[in-house]
């Protein structure tokens, strides 16, 4: 499956300079709801990102909302498991949207559209251990870290992208004026 080329042909491929959610700085942005509002283009990340980790017996999948709602459900139904998500909490932190159970020992996979610095997804996972929740796997539609997370269970994306992202004060495009967009 060719990602990047869905999420140019979805129009979720942005260039210009943007705020990440770390409070990072980078050219690039995938915005990642533009492509999976097309059912069957989401229905087929979520396939193909399953089928990583077909060889795991996982009884539910998270993701952290809102980005991961989507992706965690369309997962979940190629695995043939229960489809979560956390909500933040108003406090820095993630909690499994009520309503939804973890039974301790529960095995789960993680899901993210994008991770970059892995705090997203880590509050999830977090908030999902909390409750008795087994980690098996993190998997990501793109991973923009250049390996600089370990969530200690494999990690698994189905797009590795070398993007520059910078702190503000190493900023280049801030130098050059080109005004920032939160997106
Ligand atoms: O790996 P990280 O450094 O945490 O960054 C990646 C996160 O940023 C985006 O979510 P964001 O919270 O911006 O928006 P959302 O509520 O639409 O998911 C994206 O969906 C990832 O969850
Ligand atoms: O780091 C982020 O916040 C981020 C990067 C990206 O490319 N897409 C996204 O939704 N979030
Ligand atoms: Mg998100």
């Amino acid at each position: 499956m060719d990602v990047l080329e869905l999420y140019r042909r979805t129009g979720a491929l942005l260039e210009g300079h943007f705020l990440l959610r770390s409070g990072l700085h980078s050219p690039l942005f995938l915005q990642s709801a533009a492509l999976l509002q097309h059912p069957l283009y989401a229905e087929a990340v979520g396939e193909a990102l399953a089928k990583l980790f077909e060889e795991e017996r996982v009884d539910f999948v998270i993701a952290p909302a809102i980005g991961g709602v989507v992706l965690s459900f369309v997962v979940a139904k190629a695995l043939g498991a229960r489809a979560l998500f956390a909500e933040k909490d108003g406090g820095g932190g993630m909690v499994i949207r009520k309503g939804l159970t973890v039974n301790p020992g529960d095995r789960f996979l993680a899901v993210e559209d994008v991770v970059t610095t892995g705090e997203s997804v880590r509050k999830a996972i977090r908030a999902a251990e909390a409750l008795g929740g087994v980690l098996v796997g993190v998997g990501a539609i793109v991973d923009r870290s250049k390996g600089r997370v370990d969530f200690g269970v494999p990690f698994r994306a189905l797009l590795a992208l070398e993007v520059p992202q910078y702190p503000e004060e190493a900023c280049p495009l801030c130098r050059e004026g080109v005004s920032l967009e939160e997106v």
